[in-house]
């Protein structure tokens, strides 16, 4: 999907991300207990805090994995790079992934085959990606793009009224 696919915009706040993850951590009170987390950074970061607080977990391990905004658009997919992997032994069975969406499920497919039996979370999925996730809280449509708190920052902004004339 090439950037301009994504019609839609859906700004996320700190509050309202700190909420779904919270959401997300009751969802797994159903399936953990878990040795620890393997968070997908940058996105899987503030998410996998958030619910290693609220799981009690403190044993967090990162994979760094990236494929957007290489080209200088955030918006476009490039290779998948895993650029550190975690220091897991096996195959991650008990171990529970953190990212913060799954989109065209790549970046899930990468990381799965290297902890194919861990169990992978995600605060937010579009349909493309969803069947790569074991857990998560939120869909969004393919064609939205979903913009972080970490991307944002409070603008003015003209009333609705201005905009419709
Ligand atoms: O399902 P996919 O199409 O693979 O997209 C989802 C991935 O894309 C984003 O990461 P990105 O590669 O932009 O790196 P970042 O987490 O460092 O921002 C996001 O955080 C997910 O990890
Ligand atoms: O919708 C998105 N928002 C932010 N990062 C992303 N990486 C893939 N899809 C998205
Ligand atoms: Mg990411």
């Amino acid at each position: 999907m090439s950037s301009d696919s994504f019609n839609k915009s859906f700004p996320v706040s700190w509050e309202e991300l700190h909420r779904t993850a919270k959401a997300l951590a009751w969802r797994l009170t159903e399936v953990g207990p878990f040795d620890g987390i393997v968070a997908i950074t940058r996105g899987g970061l503030v998410p996998a805090a958030v619910v290693a607080r609220e799981l009690s977990i403190r044993i967090i391990d990162t994979i760094s994995v990236a494929s957007y905004g290489v080209e200088g658009d955030d918006k476009e997919r490039g290779r998948i790079n895993v650029m550190k992997n975690c220091e897991i032994a096996g195959k991650g069975a008990g171990w529970l992934i953190v990212d913060d969406l799954v989109d065209t499920g790549e970046t899930a497919k990468a990381v799965r085959s290297i902890l194919p039996d861990a169990h992978f979370a995600t605060v937010y999925a579009k349909p493309a990606g969803r069947p790569l996730v074991d857990t998560y809280v939120t869909e969004v449509s393919q064609d939205t793009w979903i913009h972080f708190p970490w991307d944002l920052e409070p603008r003015p902004v003209e009333p609705i009224s201005s905009l419709r004339r």
